[in-house]
C-alpha cells in the first residue's frame, strides 16, 4: 500500500467574534462524525492555494479567500499518512454552509473542547494562538538601577511586540539566578505581563508554574530528553528547545505546544554552535507536528523569511530587548 502522505488543504476560518468554522465529517467517509476545519486532498499538478479556494467553494460555498498560511506539517494519526497545509482564513464572499450534507457551525476557542475534533487538530490550535514573536529575556543585573532598567525594557518590549492581534509571549530565562530569586522575579514579571495581557513562560519547575498561575513552561533540550510525555496540563503552554529534526521530533512526541529551532545565524549567546541558515532550519524543520520558532541571531524584522522557511516565527533575545 502506497504510504506517500496525501497533500491536504486546509482553511480556518476566523470570524468577527474570533469564532472558528468547524464542520463534521460525513457519515460516508473516513473519521465520520468527528468534526474538522473544511478542506480537502490536493489534486495532481493543483497548487496548494488553488486546492484551498476549490475545496473550500465545494464544501461550504465561499470564494474569494484572503488567506495566511499558518503551518504546514504531517501526521500518521489517522487512515492514512496526511501532510496539511493550513491557513488561516479572515476574509471570504458567501454564508459558509454545507454544501455536501454535512453539519457546519461557527465555534468559539473556548467551546471547543466539548467537540470531537480529529486527532492533530491541537497543532492547527497552537499555530493559530501563538504570535509571531517571542521575546527571551536576558540576564537580569545585580544593582537596583540595573533591575529598574530591565524592568523598564520588560514593559517596552511587551508593548512593541504584541502582533498580529495576538499576545506578547515571553520565557523568563535567567541561568544565573537560584531557584528563590528566580520565583521572586518571576512574580513581579508576570504583574507588569498581566498589564499589558502577555503571557509568561518559566523554565523552572512545574510547581513554580502551578502556584503562580504562569501561562507556561518552557524546557531546554536536556530536560525535554528525559521526558516520556507532557509534564504540564493542558491549559498550560508547553515550549521546548530544539536544535535538530530528531530533537523536533521528540518536542511533538511528547506534546510540546511549540519549539524553538537555533541557531539560525551566528549569536553571541551560544558562540560556539554552528549556525543552520535558513536552508538548514527549513531543512531541519521539516513537517513536525508543532510550531516552530527560528531563534539565533533573529531580529524581529526576520519574520518575514521565517514564514518562508514554514517558522511560526522568530524568538530572541538581543533583537527583542530595547537597548541591547
Ligand atoms: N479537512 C480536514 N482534513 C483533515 C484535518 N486534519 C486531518 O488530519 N485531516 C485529514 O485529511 C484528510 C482529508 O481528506 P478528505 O477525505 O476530507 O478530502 P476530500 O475532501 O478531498 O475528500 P473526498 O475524497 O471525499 O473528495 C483526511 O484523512 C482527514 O482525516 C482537518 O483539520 N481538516
Amino acid at each position: 500500500m502506497d504510504r506517500a502522505p496525501l497533500d491536504i488543504a486546509v482553511g480556518v476560518l476566523v470570524d468577527d467574534h474570533d469564532r472558528l468554522l468547524i464542520a463534521r465529517r460525513r457519515a460516508d467517509t473516513p473519521g465520520a462524525g468527528y468534526w474538522e476545519f473544511p478542506g480537502g486532498k490536493r489534486e495532481p499538478g493543483e497548487s496548494v492555494a488553488a486546492c484551498l479556494s476549490r475545496e473550500l467553494a465545494e464544501e461550504i460555498g465561499v470564494t474569494d479567500l484572503t488567506s495566511r498560511s499558518l503551518i504546514r506539517f504531517s501526521h500518521d494519526r489517522g487512515p492514512r499518512p496526511v501532510r496539511l497545509h493550513v491557513a488561516r482564513i479572515d476574509n471570504w464572499t458567501g454564508e459558509p454552509a454545507g454544501q455536501e450534507g454535512q453539519q457546519v457551525r461557527w465555534c468559539a476557542q473556548n467551546d471547543l473542547s466539548d467537540v470531537e475534533l480529529l486527532p492533530a487538530t491541537n497543532v492547527i490550535l497552537a499555530a493559530l494562538n501563538l504570535p509571531p514573536l517571542y521575546i527571551i529575556t536576558p540576564s537580569i543585573g545585580r544593582g537596583r538601577s540595573a533591575r529598574q532598567s530591565w524592568f523598564d525594557a520588560l514593559d517596552r518590549a511587551l508593548r512593541a511586540h504584541v502582533g498580529d492581534g495576538t499576545k506578547a509571549f515571553v520565557r523568563l530565562r535567567q541561568p544565573g539566578l537560584d531557584d528563590d530569586d528566580y520565583a521572586d522575579l518571576a512574580k513581579r514579571v508576570l504583574e507588569h505581563a498581566r498589564r499589558q495581557q502577555a503571557r509568561v513562560l518559566l523554565d523552572r519547575s512545574v510547581a513554580l508554574v502551578e502556584r503562580l498561575s504562569a501561562d507556561g513552561l518552557h524546557c531546554s533540550t536536556r530536560r525535554a530528553q528525559r521526558m516520556d510525555k507532557r509534564p504540564i496540563a493542558d491549559n498550560y503552554w508547553f515550549g521546548v528547545s530544539t536544535h535538530s529534526a530528531d530533537e523536533l521530533t521528540h518536542a511533538a512526541a511528547i506534546n510540546a505546544d511549540f519549539a524553538t529551532l537555533s541557531p539560525v545565524a551566528a549569536t553571541e549567546t551560544h558562540s560556539e554552535a554552528r549556525p543552520l541558515g535558513w536552508p538548514g532550519f527549513e531543512d531541519a524543520r521539516g513537517e513536525a507536528a508543532l510550531p516552530v520558532y527560528a531563534l539565533g541571531g533573529m531580529r524581529p524584522d526576520d519574520l518575514g523569511a521565517a514564514r518562508d522557511h514554514y517558522a511560526q516565527g522568530v524568538a530572541g533575545i538581543r533583537g527583542f530587548w530595547p537597548g541591547s
